[in-house]
């Protein structure tokens, strides 16, 4: 293998913490990952007959250098180990034990430093639909670079980003989703290497960057990847599923895998040579990568197939190990950090670690980021705003001016339970339905340093709000006379809203909390709607809580639904008198006989206010706690 002298450069500017110059290069030796078996899965085997080791093996054995410049493809089967390869280069693994050492320019990667130090593209693109091109890459760029670069340096490199990858064009066009469309997949593609291009990475890692696009767009993808490596020194490597010709033709080097073992690495001639040294030469009209693909996959059709595809491997993995590029690394990584040590310059400069802007600034600009995104998903807006007007149509209309004999108390009653019912599912329903999703995008973005857990969490906290109020006052300030609630006096009117408004708000956080803690949309909607009825069985309406078992009664004292239930149903009677009219003498003298009889005297209107207010606090910190250990990107370099 050849040498080369390896210069890396001092950033020249505060404008980023890498240049965009930069060299070095990026190795791995004797790369191994296993992971301990469930116990579970070792009894089955032993059940089977089969062994049951403790540990398995995902990937064993793995060398590797790739210099600035370069673009490496991993290769192999299905189940072959690309992507456990790809991520534990990366440092993107859970448990498991890794063996070996992986450096950058002959030191380890260093965890201060690493997230910035390289870029990770995951293979799904996950952004805000309602975002244009530009501002996905210009929100990317102010929450990662420096404070101490100006507006105009970050739009600069937000320009040349969209002008590497030949976005132009749709510079302007929303990203889009299933409902509206928007940009195309190539272009989603290259938007989600935008977005990590900002900071100037020295290390770009795709996971399968062409899945999923037809071949032409697949093609213009990886030779876009391949112009930016090569313009700006970037050490690329990726996974990537049986490359068409001329796509494989823009790698410079090619790591084919099998069952977690390195059956070639190098170029794609090299390894054609190779497997024709050893009987297996690329038939004629054979894409190289089908060949490959073909010879070195385990195949499970059959156990004669099996037996003979695992001997065929076998001897790959043999003939690899004892090659003279294979024993070779050790020398060749060994050189490159000799080159390395002696001609880099401040190497420990070469990225900064740490945050790049103060708590304050990320928590703007992730504000300034979800108020758009909810302004411009006016489905949603209208959605939730209708939904507000037409409940409160309804109720409005089914208890139309109730009055104060012993039906319209016992209407009331019933209306200001219905209320609080009503407003608690039509605010947790919407925030469960949709922050798992936008929890994935804040998790790929933390992965890389982006930002704190608590200016997101915070900031999409205070961006609810106002959608919050705008249908709760919607709900509630006609309802209120519609149903024909008491008129003495318009200080009741606005206790009525603010009770509503707070409930709305509490509403809010255990749906922040329901939805930082779930792992999905659906599992929300199911898990959601349980807990509401958990509230509201133990409100004290519905069931008598003298009567149900001990260990549920502390539910009352956390349900905002009876504390709120409270608040309404004490602000619409106390201090009134009632004509008792009724000839059978069923009805109210006063309302604190109605509160009385349904138990809802105490505690008074103002603490029930307050209660609330200590459970949203609450649960606002449990949330937080909770997306900030699920929205915990996986980093593990040793
Ligand atoms: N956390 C894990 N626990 C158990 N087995 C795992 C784990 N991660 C990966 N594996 C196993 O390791 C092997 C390699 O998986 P990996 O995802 O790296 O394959 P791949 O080559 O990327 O496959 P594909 O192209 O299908 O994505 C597979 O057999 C997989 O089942």
């Amino acid at each position: 293998m050849q040498h080369t002298t390896f210069v890396v450069e001092k950033p020249q500017s505060n404008a980023s913490s890498t240049t965009s110059e930069q060299t070095g290069f990026f190795a791995w030796h004797d790369v191994s990952l296993s992971i301990a078996v469930p116990a579970a899965a070792r009894k089955a085997a032993a059940k089977a007959g089969g062994d049951a080791p403790t540990h398995k093996t995902l990937i064993q054995g793995m060398n590797g250098i790739v210099r600035a410049g370069e673009v490496v493809a991993i290769m192999g089967g299905s189940g072959a180990g690309k992507s456990t390869l790809l991520n534990t280069l990366a440092g993107r693994i859970g448990p498991g034990d890794i063996g070996g050492t992986i450096t950058v320019n002959g030191k380890p990667r260093n965890p201060a430093t690493w997230q910035t130090e390289c870029a990770y593209v995951e293979q799904d693109d996950l952004m805000h639909s309602t975002l244009t091109v530009e501002e996905t890459i210009a929100y990317s760029a102010h929450l990662r670079l420096p404070s101490t670069m100006s507006r105009a340096e970050k739009a600069a490199r937000v320009d040349q980003i969209i002008m590497d990858l030949g976005l132009n064009s749709c510079r302007a066009t929303r990203i889009g989703d299933h409902d509206t469309r928007g940009i195309s997949g190539g272009e989603r593609k290259r938007v989600s290497i935008g977005i990590e291009l900002v900071t100037n990475p020295a290390i770009l890692f795709l996971d399968e960057p062409t899945s999923g696009l037809d071949a032409f767009t697949a093609y213009n993808v990886i030779a876009n990847i391949k112009d930016i490596a090569k313009q700006h020194n970037k050490i690329v490597l990726m996974t990537i599923h049986q490359p068409r010709t001329d796509i494989l033709a823009l790698f410079d080097t090619i790591v084919l895998l099998s069952t977690g073992k390195t059956v070639w690495f190098g170029t794609t001639h090299g390894a054609l040579d190779h497997f024709a040294s050893l009987g297996f030469s690329l038939p004629p009209q054979t894409n190289p990568s089908d060949h490959f693909l073909d010879i070195i996959t385990l195949d499970q059709r059959s156990d004669a197939l099996r037996t003979e595809s695992q001997q065929r491997i076998e001897r790959f993995v043999e003939a690899w190990r004892k090659s003279a590029e294979s024993l070779s690394f050790k020398g060749d990584i060994e050189a490159a950090t000799r080159d390395a040590e002696a001609s880099l310059v401040e190497q420990a400069n070469w990225v900064e670690g740490g945050w790049k802007t103060s708590w304050a600034v990320e928590f703007g600009t992730l504000l300034d980021r979800n108020f758009k995104n909810t302004m411009r998903s006016s489905t949603a807006f209208a959605a939730t705003v209708t939904q507000s007007a037409f409940m409160m149509l309804v109720v409005g209309f089914v208890f139309f001016r109730s009055n104060d004999d012993y039906r319209g108390i016992q209407n009331k009653f019933i209306v200001i339970f219905f209320i609080c019912i009503n407003l608690t599912f039509a605010v947790v329903a919407p925030v469960v339905s949709t922050f798992p999703a936008e929890r994935l995008i804040i998790t790929r973005e933390r992965a890389a340093g982006t930002y704190r857990a608590s200016s997101a969490f915070a900031s999409k906290w205070i961006s609810t709000l106002p959608m919050l109020v705008v249908s709760t006052l919607v709900f509630s300030m006609p309802l209120y006379w519609m149903v024909g609630l008491r008129d003495d006096s318009i200080g009741h009117y606005f206790f009525f809203l603010l009770v509503l408004v707070v409930h709305a708000n509490t509403a809010n956080a255990l749906g922040l909390l329901i939805g930082s803690g779930v792992k999905d949309a659906q599992i929300g909607q199911v898990f959601a709607p349980i807990v509401i009825t958990l509230l509201m069985m133990f409100s004290g309406e519905l069931v008598n809580l003298e009567a149900t078992p001990v260990v549920f009664r502390w539910i009352q004292y956390v349900s905002i639904i009876a504390i709120t239930n409270k608040a309404l149903a004490q602000n619409e009677f106390l201090g009134r008198a009632f004509e008792c009219t009724d000839t059978r003498g069923v009805c109210y003298r006063d309302g604190q006989q109605v509160l009385d009889t349904f138990v809802l005297s105490s505690p008074g209107m103002w603490v029930s206010v307050g209660q609330n207010l200590a459970i949203m606090a609450v649960l606002l910190a449990l949330g937080f706690l909770m997306f900030s250990r699920t929205s915990q990107p996986k980093l593990r370099l040793k």
